[in-house]
């Protein structure tokens, strides 16, 4: 698992900005490498705004959208469509503008899907998938995907794997159902963090002073129980991207040297 790197940005607008430039530049990188990419995108205000800012991007179209595998971290266990599904708000963001081939775009089960108001089937049906997608290469049961997109909470959690919760505890499953999630809406379906960790690059990307001493914990040594975003390594980078807000508290280590 690689160390973190930090990266900091004036505010919240200039953050989303330059990580939606950097994940062009990732993806185009991995095309021209391989011929298509793998990115896991992310819920909440900062991931939908790097979608927001991707989409008016002059180099947006420099991706082939057809040959981009996109898949969630999260998914709030709502109707299709609702507008508080991360699946809506990235298609308006961004999906709905570019060429993306729709087999390609990886949803989580809504919950008036297929299973219904089963959110243990969604994620299970999830697991299935991505077991179905890795490859030799990746050893294991989940795609190394090419970029794993996360937020971060006050507390720490990423995607929807909270503080002590039976998510961050669990160690079979890829994808699990969240219940009683303490941030609304309640029931979820969320990658684990061994999933997330599958990725070649993680991204935690947050703004704002509320997210400060989380950011500061988990660049600190904090484990991961207690602060999952400490967990959410890449296998060959892991990223901060933050604002000078939520950057306040990094450790002196993790600063730039004065040059
Ligand atoms: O579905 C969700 O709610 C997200 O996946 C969640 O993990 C989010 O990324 C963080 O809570 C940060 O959200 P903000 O960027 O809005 O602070």
């Amino acid at each position: 698992m690689s160390n973190p790197q930090v990266v900091v940005h004036r505010d919240g607008d200039l953050l989303a900005a330059a990580a939606a430039a950097r994940l062009v530049t990732r993806i185009v990188d991995a095309q021209a490498a391989r011929g298509s990419a793998s990115v896991v995108l992310t819920g909440g205000r900062t991931g939908t705004a790097v979608l927001e800012h991707l989409n008016r991007n002059a180099a947006r179209d420099a991706v082939d959208w057809s040959r981009v595998d996109l898949f969630w971290g999260d998914e709030r266990f709502l109707p299709s469509g609702h507008a508080e599904r991360n699946e809506t708000q990235a298609r308006a963001a961004l999906l709905d503008h570019v060429s993306v081939d729709p087999s390609r775009v990886h949803v989580m089960e809504p919950s008036d899907g297929k299973f219904g108001d089963d959110p243990e089937a969604a994620a299970a049906e999830y697991a299935s998938l991505l077991a179905s997608l890795a490859r030799p290469e990746d050893h294991g049961d989940v795609p190394s995907f090419d970029v794993c997109m996360l937020g971060v909470g006050e507390e720490g959690h990423v995607a929807s794997v909270f503080p002590d919760s039976p998510a961050v505890h669990e160690k079979e499953r890829s994808v699990v159902a969240v219940r009683n999630c303490p941030k609304p809406p309640p029931t979820r379906v969320s990658l684990t963090l061994a999933s997330v960790r599958s990725a070649q690059e993680v991204w935690l990307m947050t703004t704002g002073e509320a997210k400060a001493a989380a950011v500061a914990m988990a660049l600190d040594g904090a484990g991961e129980v207690q602060l999952p975003a400490a967990g959410a390594r890449g296998r060959r980078r892991t990223l901060w991207l933050l604002d000078s807000a939520a950057a306040s508290a990094v450790p002196a280590l993790f600063k730039p040297p004065l040059a």
